[in-house]
């Protein structure tokens, strides 16, 4: 048997502002640092104590881990990054309003573009600066690997290769993994261990800042599917939350998205 934490980062500046971000590398608001403190609290509470971590490459995901580990007094112990648990690169809808994208193109294109299984937003340009083609932190993957758009059934097919590679070694050791990561690459995870279909998975939602405990079978399958969270209460307030995104109206003369810093080029 193994233990499998997921937690999806904290509230980002953008997530606050409504905005698709993607491969953005969008950092945490105050908010989401408070919700990834409430994290490290609740694994103290419980009583786990990850062993090892796998973040995306992220400042989000990356921070809100140490944030977590940090409270539970865990900050040494071994992480391990990969770009295969990145978010689902949002394509031409990166920096955009959800919104003013639902308004623009109506609730059943957004819909497809934001939950569908196999249908990608746009993709975006290269010399878009939003961009993730020249970013330093990816200048080792091949151009073809960096995504332009994703769907889920992309990042499911992306992300595999390092569940297999990566985290379930680490299961296999014995160790508990705490795996700090995002709404999509979780959703895909999920998707994965509780064998959830292609239709269905359209309805799930992951919270921000809660951790989700899979304790799991010898063959890597969860013995309770869904897992748990460590806030049920919480997760459940937070997931409709999710759910609900663009659905506010759009602000009449919204403000220009907050930049994030400028990145690295390689
Ligand atoms: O903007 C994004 O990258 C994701 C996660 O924040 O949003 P959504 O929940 O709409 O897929």
């Amino acid at each position: 048997m193994a233990t499998l934490v997921l937690l999806r980062h904290g509230e980002s500046v953008w997530n606050a502002e409504g905005l698709f971000t993607g491969w953005v590398d969008v950092d945490l608001s105050a908010k989401g640092e408070g919700e990834a403190t409430k994290g490290g609290d609740l694994l103290l509470d419980a009583d786990i104590t990850p062993d090892v971590v796998h973040t995306s490459l992220l400042k989000r995901a990356i921070r809100t881990a140490n944030i977590a580990l940090d409270v539970a007094d865990l900050l040494w112990i071994p992480v391990k990054r990969s770009w295969r648990l990145n978010e689902r690169h949002y394509g031409a809808l990166q920096g955009k309003n959800k919104a003013q994208t639902r308004e623009e193109y109506g609730e059943e294109q957004f819909m497809t573009w934001r939950r569908s299984y196999d249908t990608p937003p746009p993709p975006i340009k290269d010399d878009d600066p939003l961009s993730q083609v020249n970013d330093l932190r990816y200048a080792e993957l091949p151009s073809e690997l960096i995504p332009r758009s994703e769907c889920l059934a992309d990042v499911v097919d992306r992300f595999l290769p390092y569940w297999y590679d990566a985290i379930v070694p680490d299961l296999a050791a014995g160790q508990t993994v705490l795996v700090a990561a995002h709404g999509n690459s979780l959703r895909g995870l999920v998707k994965h261990l509780d064998d959830i279909s292609d239709e269905q998975i359209v309805g799930l939602n992951i919270p921000t800042g809660i951790p989700l405990v899979y304790e799991l079978d010898d063959d890597f399958a969860p013995l309770k599917r869904g897992g748990e969270y460590l806030d049920p209460a919480a997760a459940k307030a937070a997931i409709e939350a999710v759910k609900n995104q663009g659905a506010a109206k759009a602000p009449v003369a919204p403000k220009p998205a907050s930049k994030p810093k400028r990145g690295r080029k390689k």
